[in-house]
């Protein structure tokens, strides 16, 4: 994964407990505590091993933290500058799901390494969406529930997220999303 996403896993951790938990989280994982650099691809493990690590640290289930992850993931992103960009994919939550593939296509455009997971999202009612989320990275189905609820807070939708089955079934996560009335 790109350094981004260890950054944001930093920027999560180090707002909530502080740079002393942090630090303590990094030895624990194993990972030199030179700072991640955002444009450089490191290996998925570890991202894992931050996870893994932050959950033995902090006491909280791995699937708690890749949701909060998901979640500080838009904002963070958004802050980082690409709120601009996945504001062009979208100006609803239906508007970018759909967009979302291509929004990965445009980012990795100008970053080669990335290995982007593809989202099919079709209607299946009047306020319901169904979401396939296909990756080659296994276990990251917490994180697109978290990504989902921050997705939803950036366009003021209020909504109720579902993960219907793991990949086991069709070899993807398949979620529901139920948009209340807009905020
Ligand atoms: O692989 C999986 O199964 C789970 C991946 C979960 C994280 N994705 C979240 C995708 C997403 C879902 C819902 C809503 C918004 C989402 O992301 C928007 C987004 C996506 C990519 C970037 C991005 C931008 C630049 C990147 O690389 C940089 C960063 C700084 C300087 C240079 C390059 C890497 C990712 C930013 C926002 C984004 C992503 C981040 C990194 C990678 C990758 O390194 O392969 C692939 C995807």
């Amino acid at each position: 994964m790109y350094g981004l996403v260890n950054k944001a896993v930093e920027d999560l951790v180090v707002s909530r407990y502080g740079e002393d938990m942090w630090a303590r989280i990094q030895e624990q994982a194993g990972v030199d505590a030179v700072g991640f650099v955002s444009m450089e691809a490191y290996p998925d493990e570890v991202t894992y091993k931050l996870v893994g690590a932050a959950s033995e640290v902090l006491g909280r289930p791995p699937a708690a933290l890749l949701e909060a992850f998901g979640e500080h993931w838009i904002l963070y992103t958004a802050r980082q500058g690409y709120g601009e960009l996945m504001a062009m994919f979208g100006a609803s939550m239906r508007e970018f799901l759909g967009n979302l593939d291509n929004m990965h296509t445009r980012v990795g455009l100008s970053f080669p390494q990335l290995r982007p997971p593809s989202f099919v999202v079709r209607d299946a009612g009047p306020r319901t969406l169904e979401l396939e989320y296909h990756s080659r990275r296994e276990g990251l189905a917490p994180m697109v529930v978290g990504l989902l609820k921050g997705l939803a807070r950036g366009f003021s939708e209020e909504v109720a997220v579902e993960h219907v089955h793991g990949r086991d079934r069709d070899g993807f996560d398949l979620f529901r999303v139920e948009l209340q009335a807009a905020a």
